[in-house]
C-alpha cells in the first residue's frame, strides 16, 4: 500500500518536474496599482520552454507595466513570477542577470561606448570583479554582433548608430548575456519592415524562450507562438494568434474596422483595416462604436465599388 503510494507520488513529482521543465515562465495572480488605480488585475499566464510571446493591446494597456513587473523594475501588489519554476524573488540580482537579459527601447546614453563594448557589457553577469576578458569571451561578441548584422559596426561609436542599429546591438548585448529568458519591449519600434522581420526572426532563432510586448499585431501574428491580449490591464485573450486575432476582439479592443484572412505564407491570421470612420471623444460608447464599424465598412464597400467601375 505504501510502496504504491510511494510510486504514485514519485509519477506526480515527475509530472510536476516535467511540466516545469517544458514551463519557462509561469505568471499568476498578477495585480500591481499606481496612484489609486489598478493598472494590471490578476494577470495570469505561462511561457513554454523556446517559445515567443508576443504582449499585444493598445496604448496604455498595461504592456509596459507587465514587463517592468516580469524584470523586476516595477514590485507588483500580488502574484508570483517564476522561471523554470523558482520564483524570480528570490534571484539575487546578478542571478536574475544570468538569467533574463531585458532589451528597452529608452536606453542610458552610452556616450564613450563602441559598439562592441556596448556588446561586451552582456558579459558582466558571468564575470566576477578580477577576471580578465577570455578569447571564448571575444568569439561571444563577435558572434551577436555578426547575427545582428553590425559586424562592419563594432568599432563605431554606439550612439552614433542609427535608432535600428542601436536596437539591433541591444539585442546582441542581450545574446551575449545568454539569458534563459529575454524580455523585449516593442523591439521593432525603430525599424524599417526588413529589420522588423529580421530582429523577430532573429529572436525565433536564438532558441530561448522570449517575451515581447509588440504593436504590429501582422507581425505578432506571423511571429509569436502565443500571444497575451491585455486591454485595460486585463487579460483579454491568451493562446495561438489564430485563437486570440479574431475580427470581432480586434475591433472591440482596439475600436477600429477590420477583416482577417489566413496569410498566404504562415496560415496565421493576417488583418486588413478598413478607414473613414470618425474619433469622437465617445470611442468607448457601444453604439458610437457600432456606428464607426458600419461607416468604415460602407466607407471600404464605396471606395471598393468605385474601384471595380474604374477597372
Ligand atoms: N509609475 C506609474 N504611475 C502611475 N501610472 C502609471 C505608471 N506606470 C504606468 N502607468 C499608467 O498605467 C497605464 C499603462 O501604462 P503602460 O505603459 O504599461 O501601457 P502600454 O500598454 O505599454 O502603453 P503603450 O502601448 O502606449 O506603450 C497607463 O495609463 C499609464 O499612464
Amino acid at each position: 500500500m505504501s510502496g504504491d503510494k510511494n510510486s504514485g507520488d514519485k509519477e506526480h513529482r515527475d509530472e510536476m518536474h516535467s511540466v516545469n521543465k517544458a514551463c519557462a515562465l509561469a505568471v499568476s495572480d498578477l495585480r500591481w496599482h499606481a496612484d489609486d488605480r489598478a493598472i494590471l488585475s490578476d494577470i495570469s499566464f505561462s511561457l513554454a520552454k523556446g517559445e515567443m510571446l508576443g504582449i499585444i493591446g493598445p496604448n496604455g494597456a498595461g504592456k509596459s507595466s507587465l514587463l517592468r513587473c516580469l524584470y523586476r523594475y516595477i514590485k507588483p501588489d500580488n502574484g508570483t513570477i517564476s522561471l523554470f519554476g523558482q520564483n524570480t524573488s528570490h534571484f539575487s540580482a546578478k542571478e536574475f542577470a544570468r538569467q533574463v537579459a531585458v532589451v528597452l527601447q529608452d536606453t542610458p546614453h552610452h556616450f564613450e561606448l563602441t559598439t562592441e563594448q556596448l556588446v561586451a557589457i552582456g558579459l558582466t553577469p558571468h564575470k566576477g570583479p578580477f577576471d580578465l576578458t577570455t578569447s571564448a569571451d571575444r568569439r561571444l561578441v563577435a558572434d551577436a554582433l555578426e547575427k545582428v548584422g553590425l559586424t562592419h559596426k563594432a568599432g563605431q561609436v554606439y550612439e552614433h548608430l542609427s535608432g535600428g542599429e542601436k536596437q539591433r546591438a541591444l539585442i546582441a548585448r542581450a545574446i551575449v548575456q545568454q539569458p534563459k529568458l529575454l524580455i523585449l519591449d516593442e523591439p521593432t519600434n525603430h525599424l524599417d519592415i526588413r529589420y522588423q522581420i529580421q530582429v523577430m526572426e532573429l529572436l525565433r532563432e536564438i532558441g530561448i524562450s522570449v517575451i515581447t510586448s509588440i504593436h504590429d499585431l501582422n507581425l505578432a501574428s506571423a511571429m509569436c507562438d502565443q500571444l497575451l491580449l491585455l486591454d485595460d490591464g486585463r487579460s483579454v485573450a491568451h493562446g495561438t494568434p489564430k485563437s486570440v486575432l479574431t475580427e470581432a476582439r480586434i475591433s472591440e479592443v482596439f475600436g477600429v474596422c477590420c477583416s482577417t484572412q489566413p496569410h498566404p505564407q504562415h496560415g496565421n491570421p493576417q488583418i486588413s483595416y478598413f478607414y473613414g470612420y470618425s474619433h469622437g471623444d465617445n470611442a468607448n460608447d457601444k453604439n458610437a462604436h457600432d456606428e464607426n464599424m458600419s461607416a468604415g465598412m460602407s466607407h471600404w464597400n464605396s471606395t471598393e465599388r468605385h474601384k471595380q467601375d474604374e477597372d
